[in-house]
């Protein structure tokens, strides 16, 4: 596997990831699993954050210590589903400054159709985490990570609950410099482009839409 590629198998996202996966697992229970595990995984993903030297005084006496430097990070999510995942980073990083990306995969061609973007204003100062649960073509990832190029991102790190194989490929050979976290890489896509086995449309079992 890529050394850019994170399979993070931690026993708890595991556990929760399986009942993400059961299609008994109605919309509410969804999104706190979709919340918990974006919490859980975001450990990982800011393991190498900058930090910085300030000074404190403890009840005993004045001392050093290491805090998350200034303006490093930004949250982007992509519409819709990706803001089910933005709550669990937001309770570890809550001065984080969050942007959007807005894409929709047509189903016929299962292309990316851009239709929303906001981004902080010195995006290009920050890492940027992506939030996004499904990577399945990897059309849309590769679009989302296009587009904050063209606005001089530079470090970019892609946060998905599911992965494809022949998605993550398709992302490493459009963008091999950017990093992607995932709790499973699944073997293959179905004849209507769905990542299986898969969970599903988690954009619709998020928001309770069909
Ligand atoms: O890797 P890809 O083949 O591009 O597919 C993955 C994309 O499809 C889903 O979004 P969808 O188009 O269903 O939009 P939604 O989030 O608004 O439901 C999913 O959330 C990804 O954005
Ligand atoms: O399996 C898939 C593929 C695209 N979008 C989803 O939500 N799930
Ligand atoms: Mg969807």
């Amino acid at each position: 596997m890529n050394e850019n590629v994170k399979l993070l198998d931690h026993p708890l996202l595991q556990h929760k990831l399986t009942l993400l996966r059961d299609k008994n697992t109605g919309s509410k229970d969804f999104r706190e699993l979709v919340k918990e595990i974006a919490m859980l995984m975001g450990y990982e993903v800011t393991r190498n954050l900058p930090l910085k030297e300030t000074t404190i005084e403890t009840p005993i006496c004045k001392t050093t210590s290491n805090v998350i430097s200034g303006k490093t990070l930004a949250i982007v999510p992509i519409l819709r589903a990706g803001l089910g995942m933005v709550d669990g980073m937001l309770s570890l990083l809550p001065t984080a400054k969050v942007g959007h990306i807005g894409l929709y995969r047509n189903e016929e061609t299962l292309q990316p159709v851009e239709y929303y973007c906001k981004l902080p204003k010195d995006i290009e100062q920050r890492t940027v985490i992506i939030t996004e649960p499904m990577l399945a073509t990897g059309g849309s990832i590769v679009a989302a990570v296009s587009l904050l190029k063209s606005y001089g991102v530079k470090n970019i790190k892609i946060m998905c609950l599911v992965t494809s194989k022949p998605g993550i490929e398709e992302v490493i050979a459009h963008h091999p410099d950017v990093q992607i976290f995932t709790t499973a890489i699944d073997e293959k896509l179905n004849d209507i482009g769905y990542i299986t086995p898969g969970l599903g449309d988690a954009g619709d079992r998020i928001f309770g839409t069909k």
